[in-house]
């Protein structure tokens, strides 16, 4: 009996040990990401035995979504005041529609894919940003449920709560990838977004330490969303990840960037020495 495509190559997936000696690399989805191309890299990624952890956004979905409640998006640098009310929805919109479309993706280009949210397992714990609302600032992360799916032959899609005091918080999924990466071990983070990483006179900084990032912040060079994405990759960085903001859009930057290719914005521990 023939089998689809496909699903021969979800079995042969299957059979890879994603558990193992390499160090996981964690790749964060932004909204405006969601459909680019550079996900086509992850089968030869995961055939080559590296485990890997996807993060998506939804920051977009999710605005549209209030807009069309009649629930206005505010703001803070980059960072959404979550009152209840949006919290009830950003969970249906991240643990939902854009987690399910994201994995079902995945399955289509033969990755076997299980959705979670951050707050299942629990893996993402967080301490409250009141001052945000309903906001948590990741406090730690518990790798079992992630190990689990590893063991399992399936590629962890986490959608961006995490488990607070009171229940589930919105978390910027830039800060929960970074976090993951860090707790996980990752050698890589790559921060998928709609541009081709932190732009300077149009084009992307090649490198950067993270002490740098909040330079780029304070000028007013890097605002709205690449403020947590900036921050995040410096703290992916002081934890020992190498993290690299990438246009999500094109394809082939996921391989180019493990093949050493100079592609997006590294941020790492000594970037500040390199070439910009
Ligand atoms: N210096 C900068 N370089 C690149 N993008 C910037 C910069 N400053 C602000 N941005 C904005 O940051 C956005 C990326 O952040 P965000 O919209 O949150 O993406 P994602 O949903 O992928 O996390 C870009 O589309 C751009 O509008
Ligand atoms: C606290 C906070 O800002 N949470 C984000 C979570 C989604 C996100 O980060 O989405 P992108 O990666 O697509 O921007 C939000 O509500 O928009």
């Amino acid at each position: 009996m023939g089998l689809r495509p496909e699903l021969r190559v979800r079995q042969d997936q299957r059979d890879l040990p994603l558990v193992s000696a390499k160090a996981p690399i964690v790749v964060k989805v932004g909204g405006g990401a969601l459909k680019g191309g550079a996900l086509e890299d992850l089968p030869s990624i995961l055939a080559g035995g590296t485990p890997v952890v996807l993060v998506h956004g939804g920051g977009p979905q999710l605005t549209r979504m209030l807009d069309s409640l009649g629930i206005e998006s505010t703001f803070h640098e980059g960072l959404r005041v979550t009152d209840a009310a949006t919290l009830e929805v950003a969970e249906m919109v991240f643990a939902g529609g854009v987690n399910k479309a994201l994995v079902r993706g995945l399955g289509g280009i033969g990755v076997p894919a299980a959705g979670i949210s951050g707050t299942d397992g629990p893996t993402i714990l967080v301490e409250p940003v009141p001052e945000l609302g309903r906001v948590g600032e990741v406090s730690s992360v518990e790798p079992a449920l992630i190990e689990a799916l590893w063991s399992g032959g399936f590629v962890p899609v986490v959608a961006p709560l995490g488990l607070g005091p009171e229940g589930a918080y919105n978390v910027n999924a830039d800060s929960a990838a970074a976090a993951l990466a860090v707790g996980l071990g990752a050698g890589h983070l790559f921060l998928l977004t709609d541009v081709d990483g932190l732009l300077k006179d149009g084009e992307a900084v090649a490198s950067l330490g993270p002490e740098e990032s909040e330079d780029f912040v304070e000028s007013g060079l890097a605002a709205g969303g690449m403020v947590p994405k900036l921050r995040a990759a410096a703290l992916a960085a002081r934890g020992g990840v190498r993290a690299r903001v990438l246009n999500g859009n094109k394809k082939g930057v996921l391989s180019g960037a493990l093949s050493g290719e100079d592609v997006g914005t590294l941020v790492y521990e000594g970037g500040a020495a390199c070439r910009q």
